[in-house]
């Protein structure tokens, strides 16, 4: 759980593959989000796993429960480590999508960690209260979302790291907090707002870094990954 999660944002299977070729082998925990999903399909997650990643299924349903219950119950099949849903949803809704998790994983397997994305790493708090009408501070936003993800029965969240120590405070730490916003020093933010070092990360108490473009596009992937997996210090 604890390596750095390498969020694989590519247009295909081919620029996918090229790119893991560049990592000698080395096992992997990978994130794939709607936008290798959508142009691969479910045949990219056996092939992660016959490589033997670890695999982040990033796919944000946010739907009506009995929509989200039952393609969570097809995601389940999947067998991958981890989904997720966006906590604006409800409490119905992340209820509804355990349930079809628990549904949907076979006998012998683990259930894959559900976890709900709060205010997105891209979002501001100007912007989340001029666009989305929530007119208090992004922290207490985030914090009540994890809140009610936790009330829901969910395992975790995604959040900005800046926001990990006030949810390990309030929700405790075996709460997972999966922290995209990531950059190496240096690297540009592009789209990203709440953005912060692999190390300052680690020290704010997130249990999880999401990296993708200051390892995807850096002219040396692995030695970016490397530094990265060194600055987090965690395996
Ligand atoms: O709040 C969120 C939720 C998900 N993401 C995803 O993480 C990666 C981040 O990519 P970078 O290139 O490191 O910015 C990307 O796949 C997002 O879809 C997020 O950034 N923020």
């Amino acid at each position: 759980m604890h390596k750095p999660i390498i969020a694989l944002d590519f247009p295909s299977w081919e620029d996918t593959r090229e790119f893991l070729q560049g990592f000698h082998g080395e096992p992997l925990y990978v994130k794939v989000g709607m936008e290798l999903f959508y142009q691969t399909g479910p045949g990219l997650i056996a092939s992660l796993k016959e490589m033997g990643h670890d695999i982040f299924l990033d796919l944000k349903l946010h739907d009506i429960p009995n929509t989200v219950r039952q393609s969570m119950k097809g995601l389940a099949a999947l067998d991958v480590n981890m989904v997720n849903v966006h906590a604006a949803g409800g409490s119905e809704m992340m209820e509804a999508a355990l349930e079809g998790l628990d549904a949907g994983t076979r006998a012998g397997r683990e259930r894959p960690a559900l976890i709900a994305v709060t205010q997105l790493t891209s979002t501001s708090e100007t912007q989340m209260q001029k666009e989305q009408g929530i007119l208090k501070p992004l922290r207490e936003s985030v914090l009540d979302y994890a809140a009610l993800a936790y009330e829901s029965g969910l395992d975790g969240v995604v959040c900005s790291a800046l926001e990990a120590r006030d949810i390990m405070d309030r929700i405790g730490a075996a709460f997972l907090k999966v922290t995209p916003g990531i950059r190496l020093a240096g690297d540009g933010a592009s789209d990203q707002k709440r953005v912060v070092t692999p190390e300052r990360a680690r020290e704010l108490g997130a249990t999880a870094i999401v990296v993708g473009r200051s390892i995807t596009k850096a002219a040396d992937p692995y030695t970016a990954y490397l530094k990265v997996k060194q600055q987090w210090g965690k395996e």
